[in-house]
């Protein structure tokens, strides 16, 4: 049954304590018709203090709120279009074990989804490795549910922080937290040596794509229906932007692809299945 609750997230704070929220696993939905399919969602994956919760506000409100880290998950819906429609966006907090995300991931029908997938490419190399361990787990679970991936974006975020000379930071005066020159990076031989210094910012990007698709073929994981890394947003040179929560670069890239990847993806599986296993067992409709 369609209900309204009270709860603390932003919708709620905007829209007078009411929103549409998946609380304690059960849909909790605004929708003015229950029979209504349900909008399609989105889950924000990543490791802690990669900048999930920061672009569910970015896309909310638009601004920039700096955050603290999430509490199990919180549930937002946001609009897409001024027909009204919208995309319920599940952030699933980083610093919890990963059995809770298991427990949530097993709350929802997942019969196909979307993930936005984020990754700090300011963090170490270990660090990196660890959300390639996450992003591998994520991508194999929700297969070995039956479940297909409609679409997934791997948002490389905080490009803000990274310092090729001229570049973005320095232009905005931020203080850059990773000197590419001095740190980063080192994944040994991927990174050919007689690059220039700006050219070696992208193969930061290259570095993390060329890891995350030899993992796929390592697990022997299919491809999601569509697969986007969100980095050829990073442009050096006097006009450069990346993509940054922080400053807002990037952020109504990432929401356009995955709006346009969400659809095309859930075509492309549509085309695949055969019919009536657009539905779960349930019988609710099973969108994006
Ligand atoms: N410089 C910079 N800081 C960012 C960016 N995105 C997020 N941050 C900061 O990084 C910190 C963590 O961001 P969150 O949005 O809380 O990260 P999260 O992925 O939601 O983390 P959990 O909820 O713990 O899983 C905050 O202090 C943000 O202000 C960015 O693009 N650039
Ligand atoms: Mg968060």
């Amino acid at each position: 049954m369609a209900r309204k609750v009270r709860c603390t997230c932003v919708t709620s704070t905007l829209n007078h304590g009411l929103c549409p929220c998946f609380r304690d696993g059960s849909l909790v939905s605004s929708s003015p018709s229950e029979h209504a399919p349900p909008p399609p969602r989105c889950l924000l994956l990543g490791l802690s203090g990669s900048g999930k919760t920061t672009f569910l506000y970015r896309v909310k409100t638009g601004e920039f709120f700096d955050v603290k880290p999430t509490n199990n998950f919180v549930v937002e819906e946001v609009l897409i279009n001024k027909k009204g429609d919208t995309i319920t966006f599940s952030e699933v907090g980083g610093t919890n074990r990963r059995n809770i995300r298991l427990q949530f991931l097993q709350s929802l029908p997942l019969l196909g989804i979307s993930i936005l997938f984020f990754i700090d490419v300011t963090s170490s190399p270990d660090a990196l490795r660890a959300a390639f361990e996450e992003l591998i787990y994520v991508i194999s679970y929700t297969q070995s549910r039956g479940c297909s991936i409609h679409y997934l974006g791997v948002v490389l975020n905080k490009q803000d922080l990274l310092d090729p000379p001229g570049t973005y930071a320095k232009r905005k005066g931020i203080e850059p937290r990773v000197d590419l020159e001095k740190e980063w990076p080192s994944p040994e031989s991927s990174i050919g040596k007689g690059e220039e210094l700006l050219e070696r910012q992208s193969s930061v990007v290259k570095w993390i794509k060329r890891e995350v698709y030899e993992a796929m073929e390592q697990y022997k994981l299919s491809q999601p229906e569509q697969l986007h890394f969100i980095s050829e947003l990073l442009h050096t040179g006097p006009d450069g932007r990346g993509v940054s929560m922080k400053t807002g670069d990037g952020v109504q890239e990432v929401f356009g692809r995955l709006v346009a990847g969400m659809k095309a993806g859930r075509e492309k599986a549509a085309k695949r299945a055969p019919l009536g296993l657009s539905k779960t067992a349930a019988g609710v409709k099973v969108d994006g």
